[in-house]
């Protein structure tokens, strides 16, 4: 699978993100709207846990491969191992990507939270196959992210790694990604525009449709 494509509108979620409809119908109505790939990040305050957590992913996991969308695991190594996942992604503060594609192999998508061109570089060495930037904008989503970063990281990692998969991450809506695509980005990760609003199917569509303006293969 083209990783590049994937991370065009790269969905991602969980149980406390969701603000209007049950978690799954959020995630179907995702699909539905066009996602190209799903992470499945279940953490925060009121998130599910042991045998309860490990059900909801598989749940996630069933609709997304019923549409080939790849499935992320979110620092969760393990669940990702035991259901079988596409990939997994992981922060600084999570086990190193070296690790992560030892116990994985090959053949799975490992995504790592990069702040700097430092941070990028050591991810790529250590073999990741995207790197999740931001936070663009200012988000209260995950409320322990770094400052609001803007599109200056991207930038200054594209203009080393001109090929590199990218993808931008916080805060970010369908009016206010292009700048972060502009930067050099490759696709977009979304919360909060797709799970807590009325209609999470016509709003990742709505993503879809800008995102082929500003990248004419999206
Ligand atoms: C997980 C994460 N990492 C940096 S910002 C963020 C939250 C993004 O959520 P939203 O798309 O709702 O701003
Ligand atoms: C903190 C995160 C930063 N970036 C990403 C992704 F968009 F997938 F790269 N996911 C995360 N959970
Ligand atoms: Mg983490």
């Amino acid at each position: 699978m083209n990783i590049k494509e994937a991370l065009r509108i790269y969905f991602i979620m969980g149980s406390n993100n969701c603000g209007h409809h049950e978690p799954l119908d959020v995630l179907k109505q995702a699909i539905d709207g066009g996602i190209t790939m799903f992470q499945f990040r279940e953490k925060g305050s009121g998130a599910l846990i042991g045998e309860a957590k490990k059900q909801f992913a598989r749940d996630c996991f069933r609709l997304c491969k019923q549409a080939n969308v790849p499935f992320i695991v979110n620092d969760d190594v393990d669940l990702a191992i035991e259901i079988g996942a596409d990939g997994v992604h992981v922060g600084q503060d999570d086990l190193d990507a070296g690790i992560v594609r030892q116990k994985l192999g090959q053949d799975k998508i490992i995504g790592v939270s990069s702040h700097t061109l430092q941070e990028s570089k050591a991810a790529i060495e250590a073999g990741a196959d995207y790197i999740g930037m931001g936070p663009v904008y200012a988000t209260t989503t995950k409320l322990d992210t770094n400052p609001v970063a803007g599109t200056t990281a991207i930038q200054e990692t594209r203009e080393h790694f001109p090929q590199f998969p990218i993808v931008a991450i916080g805060g970010l809506q369908a009016d206010n990604f292009t700048p972060a695509i502009e930067a050099g980005a490759d696709g977009i990760s979304i919360i909060s525009a797709i799970a807590s609003v009325p209609n999470p199917k016509e709003a990742t569509e709505k993503l879809v449709s800008t995102m082929k303006e500003v990248i004419n293969d999206a």
